[in-house]
Order: structure tokens, then sequence, then C-alpha cells
């Protein structure tokens, strides 16, 4: 999210997250005030990609974040550093996927995020707009909720709704905690189609009810 209009209106949707990305070569590049209207319960989430402790830190501070999400190559000790300085901070470690997927790497972070993101793959460290294939989640092996993300929009309705349904995913689809989309519903970098978002979310909800 970059426009204050924009961020009210998506907002007024109550979404339980909501992203600002902290990373400086991204056309979604953050440098706005956040609105100080917004409904509490939304949680305020940096996006950042191999940034410090102290920057990650100074954006939290400044921006009242409530969760961060690591797109780069942060381990699980800068994790565990993250949640030292920042203990009530949310931590969403995020992995691409591509073809395939080694679930060895989540090991070592079981213990320092709180949440996994499974995103795609591409040239730029997020916000590629494309798919993978979420059948590779069947080997899932952890307990911990995950983030579904990667080129998730519109068009994508009915396969997240059969994701989270249909049986063939059943124990690993029961463990997806969100859905985190972007590029797919925007009119333009950092802004969002409102409509488009909230037939989404109503789609999604009422039949998850
Ligand atoms: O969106 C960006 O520009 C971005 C840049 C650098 C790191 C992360 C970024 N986006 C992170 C996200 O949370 C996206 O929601 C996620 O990558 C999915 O994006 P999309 O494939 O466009 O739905």
């Amino acid at each position: 999210m970059k426009y204050p209009e924009n961020i009210r209106a998506v907002a007024s949707l109550h979404p339980d997250y909501m992203g600002f990305i902290f990373h400086g070569k991204s056309p979604r590049y953050f440098k706005g005030e956040i609105p100080d209207d917004l409904p509490v319960a939304i949680r305020k989430t940096g996006v950042f990609v191999n940034s410090s402790i102290v920057e990650i830190i100074e954006k939290v501070t400044r921006y009242h974040l409530h969760a961060v999400q690591l797109h780069g190559g942060e381990t699980a000790e800068f994790c565990r550093e993250l949640r030292d300085a920042l203990p009530r901070i949310e931590i969403i470690k995020v992995f691409s996927v591509k073809d395939e997927f080694d679930f060895a790497q989540l090991l070592p972070f079981e213990n320092t995020a709180d949440y996994f993101l499974f995103d795609t793959k591409g040239k730029q460290p997020g916000g590629n707009g494309y798919t993978f294939d979420w059948k590779l989640l069947k080997n899932y092996p952890s307990g911990k909720p995950y983030f579904l993300s990667g080129g998730i929009g519109p068009k994508e309705t009915e396969k997240v709704q059969d994701f989270l349904h249909n049986q063939e995913y059943r124990n690993v689809s029961a463990l997806c905690y969100a859905i985190d989309v972007n590029s797919r519903f925007e009119t333009e970098p950092g802004s969002k189609n409102t409509e488009k978002l909230k037939e989404f979310k109503s789609k999604i909800l009422c039949q998850h009810q």
C-alpha cells in the first residue's frame, strides 16, 4: 500500500494485515505517512529485503508496525536477534517456491518465526504476480500456520476456494492462516482495486465459514 486514500479504502474492508514495502528497488516502496485512523485490528506489516536490524527497528518504531515480512536471505539467527530486539512484533519469514521446494530449510526457523509465507520465486524478491504449484505444499511438514502468496488475483478465487476445501489438500490447507495478495489486485503499483478485493474477500470468507 502506498497512497493514503487507497490505504483508508482498503482498510474499510478490514483485512487482517496490510503491507508496506520498505525495499528501495520496488515500485511499491513506501515513504509516506500511514493514516493514523485505521482500524486498530489491522496488523500493519513492514516488508523488508535484507534490511539491517537497525533499519527494521527504525521503521517499526516510526510507523507503529505490528509485523515484519522478511523477503530476503535473512537467517534464523537474524530472526532470533530481531525477536530479541522487538519481542512483540510478529515475524513472517518468506520462502520462494519454484518447481520444487526443500522443506528442510524451514526447520531452523521453527522457533524464530511466527509464520511462514510461501511466495513464487521470480525476478524480483516479491510482487512477481505468478502462482506456484500449491500441490507442493502437500509435503508441508510443519504445524506452523502459513500465508499463501504469489500471483493470487480475482481469477484465482475458485482455485483458492478449492485449495482451502478440497479434501486433496485437507491436512495442509487447514494450516493456511492467511491469503496474501498484491499485484493482481492493483490498478497501479501500490494502489489496490478495492471493489475487486471486496468481492474476493467475501467469496473466500463466505465459503470458509
Ligand atoms: O511487492 C513488491 O514490490 C515486493 C518487493 C520486494 C519484496 C516483497 C514485495 N512484495 C511482497 C509481498 O508481500 C507480495 O504480496 C508477494 O510477493 C506476492 O506478490 P504477487 O505475486 O504480486 O501477488
